[in-house]
């Protein structure tokens, strides 16, 4: 597989190999110690999630705080979307930064997110399924994220406005900077 470094320290991008003989292709998905080798990073994925959405959903930008933070390997197994990282750690050289790329069926990329970013995505196809790994398990009451639309961060999410379709929780995140006095900020 090819790992490529992201403008966030931490994320990277993923390339797997496939193998094709004549019945089709076959790849390793995910390959622990590939991944350590490669990346540097010792994970314990220890849950894995599916979302299917209609065209036009946007689901972010999302993470988990504390003590259950997440880092998440997240790809598309049916359509295409793009695929949105920030940086959220306080203590990050690359803090508030954007990392987005297209993940799809056709080229089976991944994106590794690290803990301490949001992350979130628009489906760009009719519809997509959305798997990802995570290294830690769901805790709602540690959930937190930042707007799609924030000001600052300007997203380009490549499709238009009147296309979307965002969950009623997602359409009350905080910006990027109440999310930093609400959460990173010494009170
Ligand atoms: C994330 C999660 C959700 N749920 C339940 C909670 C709700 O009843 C339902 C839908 O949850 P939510 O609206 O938070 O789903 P998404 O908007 O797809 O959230 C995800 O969106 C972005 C893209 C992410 O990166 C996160 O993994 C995650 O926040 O599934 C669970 O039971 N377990 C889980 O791990």
């Amino acid at each position: 597989m090819e790992v490529l470094k992201t403008n966030i320290n931490g994320c990277f991008e993923i390339n797997p190999k496939l193998i094709y003989d004549r019945r089709g292709y076959f790849y390793e998905s995910f390959n622990k110690r590939r991944f350590q080798e490669q990346t540097g990073i010792h994970v314990q994925f220890v849950q894995d999630n599916q979302s299917f959405s209609e065209r036009g959903v946007l689901r972010g930008l999302h993470l988990q705080k504390g003590i259950y933070a997440q880092a998440k390997l997240v790809s598309v197994l049916k359509g295409k979307v793009l695929d949105v990282a920030l940086d959220l750690r306080k203590e990050s050289k690359t803090f508030g930064e954007v990392y987005s790329t297209i993940l799809s069926e056709e080229n089976k990329k991944q994106l590794f997110v690290p803990r301490g970013c949001a992350h979130g995505f628009v489906v760009l196809s009719e519809t997509a399924l959305f798997f990802y790994k995570c290294d830690n398990f769901y805790n709602k009451d540690s959930e937190a994220g930042v707007i799609y639309n924030d000001k600052d961060l300007a997203i380009d999410w490549q499709i238009a406005e009147s296309e979307l379709i965002i969950s009623d929780k997602d359409m009350v995140l905080p910006s990027f900077k109440e999310y930093v006095s609400q959460h990173l900020e010494v009170k």
